[in-house]
């Protein structure tokens, strides 16, 4: 599990630390970590042209130390100070003595650079660049050097992923001590290119929760469900399908698709697309209306390609878990969700939640956290917000919100929200949690659309025929 966590909650862990060192101390072990990283990617240090962009904070202190040390490995370094007479002192006296120098003309240094290390501001920056950085951080950008950002790229927010001005667009970023949460969002997680942690002995000052969390390969492995030898149908769970239309019964047909393949022991189907279902999986088991009249299920599905058709309060009435999507979400009463006995999982994308919030679509995209957090409150359910990168909250806000790694622009296709509906709600009749069945879920859908995809379009079809081998690929060592 990689773990993000808030500027609030990285200051009081080091704090703690360094209470506990020599003055310092942990400074340089953020420079020595960077100047690793720096040469890492300069692979030949000596006669390299290095610029460091230094800002007023301790950020530029990182920047400021580590130049020093590739000064020592043979770089030619230079700095660039965005506030003469205020960048950090001992930082600038130990680079000046290792023989580095600070620019007389910054463009001119920035356009013969290898690589920037960009130090203008760490998690003690707020609302975007100032004016006099931009046309720096611009430079950086436009200079072919490789652009390595000092804990994050200066101008994104370091707790919401939010960039609510300029900011520098970084080749890599290292990071110190702990993932900042908004390097695991975007629009952030897109300025902050390749992200390297380096550890500064925080971690046994971190608390055990954070404030989000991405699964990998071993989490979702070890969360997904495999049958007992003794387990029948029935036992593995059965996932009921509500969704399609006259005009939609695609929409049926992809929803099944995923929920074929998410673990459940059966599928059944009830709607207006059976034909156009039973036609394309035999193996699905179809119903006639209404839903409570279909059989034993374990969790149910409503909403794909729904359009005007009824099945929302039908199933909502139920006592198993129910995963709302798409049609199903419109006007969705919040009072009708908590009242509910069973948990809910709400999987809306961008616009369909911010009709739920009441707000413009462009505000859920640039505060995606804040969003999907506030969606689980309003309802009292399990939200999963799509996206750029998904984000998964649990409706008890003391819980991690839950971010996907394996997300592509590729998956931005008609239909594939409907086989991660079905697959999800899948992983819901097997017995998972909300808050495992929607993180896992748009782990391998994630992770499917990249295997068939390799930088190529995708159809939803495509994906979920490939949630096999993405399931094979999480459980294989
Ligand atoms: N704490 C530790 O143990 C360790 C911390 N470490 C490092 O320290 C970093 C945090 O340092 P920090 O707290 O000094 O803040 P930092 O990010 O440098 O920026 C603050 C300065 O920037 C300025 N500024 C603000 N907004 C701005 C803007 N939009 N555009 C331009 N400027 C802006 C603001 O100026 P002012 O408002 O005062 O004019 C202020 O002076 C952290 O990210 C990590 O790299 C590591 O060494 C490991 C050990
Ligand atoms: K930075």
């Amino acid at each position: 599990m990689r773990l993000g966590y808030s500027v609030e909650t990285v200051r009081a862990a080091e704090g703690e630390l360094m209470a506990r060192l020599p003055e310092g101390a942990l400074m340089q072990r953020a420079a020595a970590g960077l100047a690793a990283a720096a040469a890492g990617l300069l692979g030949r240090v000596y006669g390299a042209r290095v610029v460091l962009l230094v800002g007023s904070g301790d950020n530029g202190g990182d920047a400021l130390y580590a130049g020093a040390r590739l000064v020592r490995r043979g770089a030619g370094v230079s700095a660039v100070l965005i506030t003469p007479g205020r960048a950090h002192t001992a930082g600038l006296a130990a680079l000046l003595r290792a023989g580095g120098r600070v620019a007389d003309d910054p463009y001119e240094v920035l356009a013969a650079a290898d690589l920037v290390l960009d130090g203008i501001t760490g998690i003690g920056g707020h609302g975007g660049l100032r004016p006099d950085a931009v046309p720096l951080a611009r430079a950086a950008h436009g200079s072919g050097a490789v652009v390595l950002a000092v804990d994050l790229p200066s101008g994104v927010e370091a707790d919401t992923g939010e960039v609510g001005g300029e900011a520098v667009r970084a080749d890599a970023t290292v990071t110190f001590g702990a993932y900042k949460t908004g390097l695991l969002i975007d629009p952030a997680r897109e300025y902050a290119g390749a992200v390297r942690l380096v550890d500064i002995g925080l971690g046994p000052h971190l608390p055990s929760v954070p404030e989000l969390e991405a699964l990998q390969h071993a989490d979702v492995a070890h969360l997904l469900p495999v049958p007992a030898a003794e387990s029948d149908k029935y036992r593995r769970g059965v996932v009921g399908v509500v969704a399609g239309s006259a005009r939609y019964p695609g929409a049926a047909v992809l929803a099944v698709a995923g929920a074929l393949r998410g673990g459940a022991g059966a599928v059944r189907y009830v709607g207006p697309g059976s034909d156009a279902v039973i036609a394309r999986f035999p193996e699905a088991l179809v119903h006639g209306w209404p839903p409570s009249k279909a059989g034993r299920v374990q969790a149910w599905v409503v909403g794909p390609g729904l359009g005007d058709s009824p099945g929302v309060d039908e199933v909502l009435d139920s006592d198993v878990p129910v995963l709302v999507d798409a049609d199903g979400l419109r006007g969705l009463d919040p009072a009708v969700v908590r009242a509910r006995s069973a948990p809910t999982l709400l999987t809306p994308h961008a616009g369909e939640a911010a009709a739920l919030l009441g707000v413009a679509r462009e505000e859920v995209e640039g505060t995606r956290l804040a969003s999907v957090r506030a969606l689980a409150a309003k309802y009292g359910a399990t939200v999963l917000l799509k996206g750029s990168t998904t984000l998964v909250a649990d409706p008890d806000p003391r819980r991690a919100v839950r971010v996907n790694p394996t997300g592509t622009s590729w998956l931005a296709t008609a239909g594939s929200g409907d086989v991660l509906s079905g697959l999800t709600g899948s992983l819901l009749a097997a017995g998972l949690a909300p808050l495992d069945a929607g993180s896992v879920g748009a782990y391998l859908h994630g992770l499917a659309a990249r295997l068939v995809s390799r930088d190529a379009p995708v159809s939803a079809h495509d994906v979920a025929t490939a949630l096999p081998q993405a399931w094979r690929d999480t459980t294989t060592p």
